[in-house]
């Protein structure tokens, strides 16, 4: 038996149709055009091809795309005070600071700086909070779009054991609040945890996100469970470059139920969450409707 693949390049495009429906009502209806500003610091290849196509895909679904490019050696106060602006600019709903920012910017300061409600990464510590304790919050877009692919392969996730393999801010911690908010039993492992493939075999819900190179091979996983890759990673092999996630897809791929690739899996769907909560951000900030199945 080989699992089912969930297929996150259809699943993204999806829910941008969903979003830029949304985005033409709130046209006709109440006159709004949600806006994104992206700011990126700084020439890195990788990030330059992240943000034009974030630029690319937001004016598809309709928004207006307002990108910032800031040469490598901006001053922190520079950078600030864009945020400054940005965050009391009513066309724009959203903000994103493009991560990682050059060393000698403090990033836990400039995200803080933004306004919690245009914080479509959901990186703020007020966001973090809201998750935490169960409030409203802006949620990060990637473990949003893993929730979102999860609950749609598995209809209700209540009472599966669900192992997240990683523990960063922006993946691995807010991804095991969204589990534990939808019942699951949650475990942050990583790469110091005693007898990970033991812990990695109990997972009905298995959530890759360490950054290391196909680190989870298939004897790892249950059989039958639902593996969710979000590791990205560039690698050589046989000459050529090419792109990995955190699970060995050959071998998981015999034993898993469902499986996310990499690329065409959760990458994908990042952008489209990012669309999504800023829509979200838009729509709270003029007291509408949220639209549905787009929030956690
Ligand atoms: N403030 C901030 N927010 C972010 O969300 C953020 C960031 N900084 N910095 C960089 C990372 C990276 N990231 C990706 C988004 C989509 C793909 C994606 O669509 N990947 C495709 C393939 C891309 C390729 O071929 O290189 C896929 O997996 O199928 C990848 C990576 C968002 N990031």
């Amino acid at each position: 038996m080989s699992a089912k693949i969930i297929d996150g390049k259809a699943f993204a495009a999806n829910v941008r149709a969903q979003v830029a429906a949304h985005v033409a009502r709130l046209k006709e209806v109440n006159g709004l055009t949600p806006g994104l500003a992206v700011v990126l610091v700084g020439e890195d290849p990788a990030s330059q091809v992240y943000v034009k196509n974030k630029g690319i895909q937001t004016r598809e679904v309709g928004m207006n795309s307002y990108e910032h490019k800031l040469s490598a050696e901006t001053s922190e106060a520079d950078l600030l005070a864009l945020i400054a602006k940005l965050n009391a600019d009513p066309a724009v709903h959203g903000i994103l600071v493009q991560l990682p920012l050059p060393k000698h910017l403090d990033s836990d300061l400039v995200i803080n700086s933004i306004d919690p409600a245009k914080d479509v990464d959901g990186f703020h510590i007020s966001n973090v909070g809201l998750l935490g304790t169960g409030q409203k919050a802006m949620v990060p877009c990637t473990p949003l779009g893993c929730l979102m692919m999860l609950r749609d392969h598995l209809g209700s996730l209540s009472g599966l054991n669900a192992v997240v393999v990683g523990r960063s801010n922006i993946v691995g911690k807010p991804m095991a609040q969204l589990l534990l908010g939808d019942s699951c039993t949650v475990t942050i492992a990583h790469s110091r945890t005693k007898d990970l493939a033991e812990v990695c075999r109990r997972a009905d819900i298995l959530v890759a996100a360490v950054g290391r190179p196909e680190m989870i091979p298939g004897d790892w996983v249950k059989p039958g469970a639902t593996v969710i890759d979000v590791g990205i990673n560039r690698i050589e092999r046989d000459g050529k470059g090419k792109l990995v996630g955190d699970v060995h897809f050959e071998s998981a791929v015999a034993v898993a139920g469902a499986i996310t690739p990499v690329p065409g899996g959760v990458g994908p769907m990042t952008i489209a969450c990012l669309l999504a909560n800023t829509l979200t951000a838009c729509c709270r900030a003029h007291g509408l409707a949220e639209p549905e199945g787009l929030t956690a």
